[in-house]
Order: C-alpha cells, then sequence, then structure tokens
C-alpha cells in the first residue's frame, strides 16, 4: 500500500498530540511534523487559516496542514478569536475571565480550522475543515497544560476542557469536529 504523507506544519505539540489521539491508526495518511510557528496576518477566522496555508506550501513545496484556533467571546462580537493566544499571553486565564465582568453574557465558541494546500507551486488553492464547539468562560478550573482550556466549559458539561479527561475532550472537541471532516475528505477522496 503506498502511504501518502501530509505534513502538519505547527509550532504547538499540544496541537499536534491532540491530532495524533483523534485521527488514531487508521487514516490514510502519514502525517509528518514540522515545527514552525508560521505568521500570521490579522483578519477573519477563514482568512488567517487560508493565508498561514498558503505561506506554509509555498515554504515547503508540499502538501501541507495547518491550523488555527479561535475563542470567540458573543458578547465582545467574536473577539478575542483568532488573536487569542496574544490575550490568552498577556491576560492570563484569569484575565480571559475577568475580560467579560461588564457582561451578563459568558458564552462563547471554541473555533479550530484546519488548512490543507496540494503544494504545487502554481496552485495554492485551500480547502478548509472547521468545528465548532459552544460553550462558556468560566473561573479557571484544572490543569494548565494546554492554552484556554481551563476557563472553557462546553454546553452540556459541568466541567472545563482542562478537567475533562482528553480522551473525553477529544470526543466534543472544536479540534475533534474539524478532523472529523478532515478525515472524511481524505477517506473518500481518491488519490
Ligand atoms: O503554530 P500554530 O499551529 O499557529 O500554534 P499556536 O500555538 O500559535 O496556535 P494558534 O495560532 O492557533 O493560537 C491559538 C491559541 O489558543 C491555544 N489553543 C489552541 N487549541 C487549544 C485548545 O484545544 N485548548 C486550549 N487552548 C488552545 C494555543 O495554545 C494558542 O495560545
Ligand atoms: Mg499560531
Amino acid at each position: 500500500m503506498t502511504h501518502r504523507s501530509l505534513t502538519f506544519v505547527t509550532g504547538n505539540a499540544k496541537k499536534l498530540e491532540e491530532l495524533r489521539a483523534i485521527l488514531g491508526v487508521n487514516f490514510p495518511l502519514e502525517i509528518i511534523n514540522y515545527k514552525l510557528d508560521l505568521p500570521e496576518l490579522q483578519g477573519e477566522v477563514d482568512e488567517v487559516s487560508v493565508k498561514k496555508c498558503q505561506e506554509a506550501a509555498r515554504r515547503l513545496r508540499k502538501p501541507v496542514l495547518v491550523e488555527d484556533t479561535s475563542l470567540c467571546f458573543n458578547a465582545l462580537k467574536g473577539l478575542p478569536g483568532p488573536y487569542i493566544k496574544w490575550f490568552l499571553e498577556k491576560l492570563q486565564p484569569e484575565g480571559l475571565h475577568r475580560l467579560l465582568a461588564g457582561w451578563e453574557d459568558k458564552s462563547a465558541e471554541a473555533v479550530c480550522t484546519f488548512a490543507y494546500c496540494a503544494g504545487n507551486c502554481d496552485d495554492l488553492d485551500v480547502v478548509l475543515f472547521q468545528g465548532i464547539t459552544k460553550g462558556k468562560i468560566v473561573p479557571p478550573r484544572g490543569t494548565r497544560d494546554f492554552g484556554w482550556d481551563c476557563v472553557f466549559q462546553p454546553d452540556g458539561h459541568d466541567k472545563t476542557y482542562a478537567e475533562l479527561p482528553k480522551s473525553e475532550k477529544n470526543k466534543i472537541s472544536h479540534r475533534y469536529k474539524a478532523l472529523e471532516k478532515l478525515r472524511t475528505y481524505f477517506t473518500e477522496k481518491k488519490p
């Protein structure tokens, strides 16, 4: 059996860990990691992912996959959105919750957007696979080993992502939902 490969370009080891756990061994392509923190242009969620993916394809010149994660507060009309990394870095999880102090509405959406490009020089078409999990922003609870997991409580659960066992998060998460779409695409797609 020929094994096509796909290079996942990310500087984030936890994203890679979840991708491997979610896709498991039955995914038809071999996933190779290329550790690189790509520059991210400003814009709406989809735009950021498309540009990031085209930059990865330009640099690596082979089939590439990138991912961009947003955390969108409904009271703030979707912000911090794709800028969550910088908000988290400066404000820490406590500060993310405090951002919503003036609003009754604590609802938020975790959005994961995978972007794939076949990497041909003259064709930088990008396909997106997006997953959204709705929830609310709460005071931090649970482990602090991955980003804003400790302040995001998915709807229908009384635990934050950080309090849920990894295997549970990976059954309901924004990343899981995006990867299910990606799995369908690559499983049904003829080489
Ligand atoms: O190299 P890339 O793939 O861009 O990795 P990154 O860490 O820069 O990631 P993003 O640009 O997508 O920024 C998303 C931020 O949200 C965090 N994050 C991503 N997925 C998460 C998840 O499932 N749970 C909690 N935090 C997450 C991540 O650590 C960043 O701080
Ligand atoms: Mg990034």
